[in-house]
């Protein structure tokens, strides 16, 4: 039966990448997506914006909405202090499937927390199943529509503290005109706009950063 782009993104990182060694999971999967096929990982150009806002806020407590293949997750996990975890929602299960298998692949198992399941669910769930606190980064990476809504029940749930910081990709394509709308006019935000490009092309993309106020 035919396979899929995420079971052949695996079967490359299986190939070429160290077990155990984060950084070639991600260089692998890099690789597979500019010489084979495009995929929507956020990729190295916005990674390494991912990379310098992961290591400027040092969180003990991460949250990613979306996690599809789980470059992004395994990119963040491997510049997690020890102890800190990273919770990563998705909704996809064959998407899910392979993201633990890549987790598991890159050693990075007892760091991340994959749960199925849709975010608007599972967010207000989070504190009494998972005993989580406040969170000190969220990444936003699942779907356009969902940012705004996800990001009202989150203040809604009390999983954001002064100082919390939101990560939010695809901000220009595909784009969330309701989340930018929101998040730059509110009084408890804080916003920074990361140009940069869509993964892998020279499509104009970019990066959200905003500290909540409190
Ligand atoms: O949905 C996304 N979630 C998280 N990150 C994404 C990303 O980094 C890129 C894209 C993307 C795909 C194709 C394209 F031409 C431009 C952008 C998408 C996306 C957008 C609309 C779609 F219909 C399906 C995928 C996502
Ligand atoms: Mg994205």
């Amino acid at each position: 039966t035919q396979s899929t782009r995420p079971q052949r993104m695996l079967a490359a990182v299986h190939n070429n990448a160290t077990r155990g060694d984060p950084r070639s999971v991600v260089k692998a999967i890099d690789q597979f997506c500019r010489q084979k096929e495009w995929a929507m990982n956020i990729g190295d150009e916005k990674g390494c914006i991912l990379d310098s806002v992961v290591s400027e806020v040092n969180p003990a407590m991460v949250l990613e909405l979306g996690t599809y293949c789980g470059y992004s997750t395994v990119r963040i996990a491997s510049q997690l202090p020890p102890h800190a975890k990273i919770i990563t929602l998705e909704f996809n299960p064959q998407n899910a499937a392979v993201a633990r298998q890549i987790i598991a692949w890159a050693g990075l198992g007892e760091k991340i927390k994959l749960i199925e399941g849709s975010s608007g669910d599972w967010i207000p769930k989070l504190k009494e199943q998972f005993g989580v606190d406040t969170f000190d980064l969220v990444f936003l990476d699942h779907w356009k529509d969902r940012y705004l809504p996800d990001t009202k029940l989150m203040e809604e749930c009390g999983l954001l503290r002064k100082g919390s910081i939101l990560l939010a990709d695809n901000v220009i394509c595909p784009g969330t005109p309701e989340y930018l709308e929101y998040i730059r006019n509110s009084p408890r935000y804080k916003s920074q706009y990361f140009k940069s490009h869509l993964e892998y092309t020279r499509v104009e993309d970019g990066l959200e950063k905003s500290i909540f106020l409190g």
